[in-house]
């Protein structure tokens, strides 16, 4: 008798949550221009096009997109590879449960013995090599019946992460480095994050899920059953004639939370998740202090303004930080420590790198001030 093996990496499914604005990095993230869809690093691809090139590697080119209905033209302009059975369209923000939901919804349907992934859109991680043999490492991990993270020593205690302790090795075949999740906290409050810190035995979670699809939706019907049944009610009717009805009618109630709440919280209670250490560097680009730190070239470490945009005229005298800019406007900086410039037709940002993360609380009064034409 001949008897066939398959690989783990023969049923993976690799997709992309990409939603969010991203709103640290305004002016330059808009509703229509959110984080994922713009080049950050100077490298010529946006985030979402250099997440795609990672993953398209491991799953033989195929990798499925989950957007809202907005961004599908500039979605399929940065990926005109993607097969239109691969991009799935969001009628409004809902958060990523009912994204990644979905995604593993439409997966398990075609491959009943599915293992997916799920990677944030807008992260920037070298090198790809690297990023790739921690995925297949993942992928064996999550044969064994586990929801798989990727695990980053934390280097600050910050609030905006998920918080992953890790026990035992597991000793799991094809996966050598997978060790058990004892406990997954998401956003712990700041006392909370820096003990988690202090006594050295968390990571932080890099907001990747690899997971058998039937294990992740188990977990997902447990905690937020509505929303398990209105996605099912959607992905039935997935690629029929009544699509478009059925998804206006259940998506604008479906309860609105996280994965990370929905499902990692709950697994890792139940024991039925697992992390793996990154072995890439990695960073969210959480803002503007961020971006100048991946595009500081310069080789002697000396510190000076970091300059992005491709108009951009900029002079500076005794001064440091970044300038991000396209109109063309002359900006001159004179003695100004750690600056943060963001120069566009309709909005002009000015704040230092200490207040970067406070971006995101101008963009909220923006909001209540109904100046949403700048948003
Ligand atoms: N399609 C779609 N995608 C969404 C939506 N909301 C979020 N996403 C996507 O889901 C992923 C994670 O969502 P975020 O909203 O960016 O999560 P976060 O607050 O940064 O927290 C997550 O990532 C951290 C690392 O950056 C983790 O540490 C944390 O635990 C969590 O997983 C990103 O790719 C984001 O684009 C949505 O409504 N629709």
């Amino acid at each position: 008798m001949v008897m066939r093996v398959t690989s783990p990496l023969a049923h993976f499914h690799p997709f992309i949550p990409a939603g969010g604005v991203g709103s640290r990095l305004w002016p330059l993230s808009r509703a229509d221009a959110p984080k994922f869809l713009l080049d950050l690093t100077g490298s010529g691809s946006s985030l979402l096009r250099a997440t795609y090139d990672r993953l398209a590697g491991l799953s033989g080119g195929r990798v499925m997109v989950v957007t809202g209905r907005t961004h599908a033209p500039a979605v399929c302009r940065q990926l005109p590879e993607l097969s239109p059975g691969d991009l799935v369209l969001e009628p409004s923000p809902k958060d990523s449960a009912a994204a990644i939901g979905l995604a593993c919804m439409l997966i398990a349907r075609q491959d009943p013995d599915a293992i997916v992934g799920s990677f944030a859109a807008d992260h920037v991680i070298e090198p790809a090599e690297a990023f790739q043999d921690v995925v297949r490492e993942a992928v064996a991990a999550a044969a064994s019946g586990r929801i798989v993270t990727i695990g980053i020593p934390p280097s600050s205690p910050a609030t905006g992460f998920g918080y992953i302790r890790a026990g035992s090795q597991l000793g799991l075949e094809g996966a050598p480095h997978a060790l058990q999740v004892e406990q997954f906290v998401e956003k712990p409050d700041e006392a909370t994050a820096r003990a988690y810190v202090h006594s050295g035995n968390y990571t932080w979670n890099a907001g990747m899920f690899v997971a058998p699809a039937s294990l992740m939706l188990r977990h997902l019907a447990a905690s937020e059953p509505a929303l398990h049944a209105g996605l099912a009610e959607i992905a039935d009717a997935w690629g029929t004639p009544a699509q478009d009805e059925v998804v206006d009618r259940v998506w604008p109630g479906l309860p609105k939370t996280a994965i990370d709440y929905a499902v990692a919280e709950p697994a890792a209670a139940a024991g039925d998740v697992a992390m793996v250490p990154a072995t890439f560097t990695w960073d969210d680009v959480g803002d503007f202090a961020a971006i100048s730190r991946l595009n500081h070239v310069d080789p002697h470490g000396d510190p000076h303004v970091t300059v992005l945009g491709d108009n951009s005229r900029v002079l500076a005298d005794s001064s440091t930080g970044i300038v991000v800019s396209d109109t063309g406007r002359m900006i001159a900086l004179i003695g100004v420590e750690d600056i943060v410039v963001v120069d566009t037709p309709d909005a002009l940002l000015v704040t230092t790198q200490e207040h970067a993360q406070r971006v995101k609380d101008a963009v909220a009064s923006l909001k209540q001030s109904g100046n949403t034409d700048v948003l």
